[in-house]
């Protein structure tokens, strides 16, 4: 059995922080931004997520690997994240039904990662400076040359990335001749939002981030979906302007995470940098308008501005976070648009957020 060799690696902050690791994954260098997740399974829907494209991620639970890796439990084709940080990384899989292990997956999907880092002491240190560029190599162990190339990443504030992740062809999936013809703006998005929409009789019609509205609407859809994705919504004016334009047509809409975004930034409400941002599976929100509480899984380092959003007079705030009180979710009163700043396709609750899809099928009926 090929175990992964305990080559150093090395983490470097933007700060000048230096953890020194073992290799894993493929022997190089990349960074991006450094972000924490604190759910304590599901590392391969994680790396898969398109929303992480630019950033590097620390995984707080202290043992990864353990349970192989699966096609099945992708949320895209492939891992999109910029680099990988463990504590303790099994380089052998434990599960019967594991398709391989997550050693030979990174080195495949060209992934570089660190292990053997104290994460618990990493993260205390992201969560009291916030959120920063970092670099990880396995290759450049001087730190004067791994400094200049940890200077050439770039922002993620400004950083327009969806377009990296987005299909390239529009193309169709659900059931043919469906009740509802969903047009997706797809800004990076998870495969299993658009399970929950198939299942619920949706047919869709996924486009690349950057198609015009036009094009979009001569397809006939009955609603829209925005989905979530990586990057600054407040770069991306391309798409505020084509969901400023689903909105005239009146046609239910929903958002998602970077969708909610969007969908902010289209009604006049500003998105903001985070200090450091919520990705986990146990964030507690508050829906306002049952007064019931989900248990959510969240991935996002960016917010809808909440004085900002409290001030349109066309908007009604439906959900926020128990544990900051920033705004987790709203809907337009004049229109049957709505949108969530977490991840109601996941399972942390394990279904507590599921209903908005289905109120979303409320409103295609209605
Ligand atoms: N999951 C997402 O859609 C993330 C949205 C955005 N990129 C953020 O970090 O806030």
């Amino acid at each position: 059995m090929k175990y992964y060799t305990k080559k150093p690696a090395v983490l470097m902050l933007q700060d000048g922080t230096v953890f020194w690791g073992s290799s894993i994954g493929k022997t190089g260098t990349n960074g991006g931004e450094i972000c924490f997740n604190t759910s304590m399974a599901g590392y391969q829907e994680i790396y898969t997520d398109p929303s992480y494209a630019g950033q590097v991620v620390v995984n707080t639970t202290a043992h990864i690997g353990n349970y192989g890796v699966l096609d099945l439990e992708q949320e895209s084709a492939r891992p999109t994240i910029n680099g990988l940080v463990v504590n303790t990384f099994s380089a052998i899989s434990s599960r019967k039904t594991a398709e391989s292990r997550l050693q030979e997956y990174l080195e495949k999907n060209e992934i570089v990662g660190i292990a053997d880092v104290d994460t618990r002491q990493l993260v205390r240190h992201i969560r009291s400076k916030g959120a920063m560029n970092c670099i990880i190599s396995s290759e450049i162990l001087d730190l004067d040359k791994l400094r200049a190339e940890l200077d050439k990443i770039p922002d993620m504030q400004g950083l327009e990335l969806s377009s990296k992740v987005t299909t390239q062809e529009a193309y169709e999936l659900g059931p043919e001749g469906a009740g509802y013809k969903i047009a997706v703006l797809d800004l990076g998005i998870k495969k299993s939002i658009m399970s929950n929409l198939t299942e619920r009789g949706c047919r869709l019609k996924v486009f690349p981030a950057k198609t015009s509205y036009d094009e979009i609407a001569q397809w006939g859809p009955n609603g829209y979906f925005i989905s979530n994705g990586p990057g600054d919504p407040g770069a991306m004016p391309y798409a505020v302007d084509t969901v400023k334009k689903m909105l005239e047509s009146d046609k239910p809409l929903f958002g998602i995470c970077l969708g909610h975004q969007i969908l902010g930034l289209a009604v006049g409400a500003p998105t903001y940098k985070m200090h450091h941002g919520h990705r986990g599976a146990n964030q507690p929100v508050k829906n306002l308008v049952t007064g019931r509480s989900e248990i959510t899984s969240q991935n996002h380092g960016f917010a809808v501005d909440t004085e900002t959003i409290k001030q349109q007079e066309k908007i009604n705030i439906t959900h926020v976070n128990l544990n900051d009180g920033t705004v987790e979710g709203f809907e337009l009163k004049d229109k049957p648009a709505f949108s969530v700043q977490y991840h109601p396709e996941s399972s942390p609750g394990p279904h507590d957020s599921r209903y908005l899809f289905d109120h979303f099928i409320d409103l295609l009926n209605d």
